[in-house]
């Protein structure tokens, strides 16, 4: 499970109420200015273990700086950020991807020239225990399980030789944990290419994926870290109706897989299907939380969105 390596930074547990889910993150009164202008202006809420939170507003709310500081790219002027406990303010984004906070990003960013399958094992490799020197030079031996050993198959007498003295000395001496870490992160990474639809694209370059696979292929990659708290900035951008459908449903299964999900999205349909609760950012203060149909509903909320109703918007 992700720990945070420091524990002197360790706050006292967030405190919860009878029956309520566990808060899972906090924002907590944060500010963050570039230069004059203030993104976000003493912004607090908090994120509870399981649910669907959407983070919503017109254009230049705050939403992505939010996203920002959560994930470590920005650190706040004041104010903090807690994630299951601990600060995460201050910390550099690999460590905070460590600690079980992934994102996705409103611009795709892929590794263009790899492909689907290694984009997604790109994102396995927090969780590797194997440093760098120790893959290179194979340092580290584990005794491998009956399945993770090498198989005798072939029916060439030589080459069947060949393949039990192999399996015969993995069983003394073991096998490298490298690579049977590679091993691990390919068969998981083709199981999330699966969970997100797009396994048969496996071998394919990124750069040549409909724009839609490259969508879900961020997904894919941010799951492959293992996060408690999934963040998604507009993953509907330039989707069809048909494909938003899909996308509310993946949502949902992502839920039921046990991870959290913070959702920034501007299709408010989307929004009101699938979030059990939102956030409404406007010039970078909060100015409603609560159920989907009380945010549609709150006069402040419509008023930001130009007198139309959340539905309309
Ligand atoms: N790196 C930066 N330097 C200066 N100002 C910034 C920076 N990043 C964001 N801002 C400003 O902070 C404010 C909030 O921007 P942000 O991108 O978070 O809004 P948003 O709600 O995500 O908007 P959109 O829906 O258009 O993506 C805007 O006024 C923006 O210009």
């Amino acid at each position: 499970m992700s720990e945070t390596s420091s524990t002197e930074a360790r706050e006292p547990s967030i405190p919860r109420q009878p029956g309520a889910r566990r808060t899972l993150l906090e924002v907590d009164q944060v500010v963050l200015r570039f230069g004059g202008v203030v993104a976000l202006n003493d912004v607090s809420f908090q994120i509870h273990e399981g649910e669907i939170l959407g983070l919503i507003g017109p254009n230049g709310a705050g939403k992505t700086t939010t996203f920002n500081v959560m994930t470590g790219v920005f650190k706040p002027t004041s104010g903090q950020v807690r994630f299951d406990g601990a600060r995460v303010s201050g910390r550099k984004p690999p460590e905070i991807s460590r600690m079980g906070i992934s994102r996705t990003f409103q611009n795709i960013r892929l590794f263009p020239e790899m492909t689907a399958l290694e984009n997604v094992m790109v994102g396995t490799d927090s969780r590797h225990k194997t440093s760098v020197p120790g893959a290179l030079f194979r340092l580290y031996r584990v005794r491998p399980k009956p399945e993770e050993l090498p198989q005798v198959t072939s029916d060439v007498p030589l080459l069947r030789i060949w393949q039990q003295v192999r399996r015969t000395c993995a069983q003394i001496f073991g096998l490298s944990r490298h690579i049977l870490e590679e091993r691990a992160a390919e068969k998981k990474s083709l199981e999330l290419l699966q969970f997100v639809g797009i396994e048969g694209r496996a071998n394919e370059v990124a750069r040549n994926l409909p724009y839609g696979d490259q969508r879900r292929l961020e997904i894919a990659r941010a799951l492959a870290t293992e996060p408690k708290l999934l963040c998604l900035d507009e993953p509907a951008a330039g989707f069809n109706p048909a494909e938003k459908e899909q996308l509310l449903t993946l949502i949902r299964q992502i839920r039921d897989r046990g991870h959290t999900v913070l959702l920034i999205e501007h299709d408010m349909r989307l929004v009101m299907g699938v979030t059990d609760r939102v956030v409404v950012l406007e010039f970078g203060t909060k100015i409603a939380d609560g159920s989907p149909d009380e945010v549609s509903r709150d006069p402040r909320v419509i008023a930001a969105y130009l007198g139309e109703s959340v539905d309309a918007a």
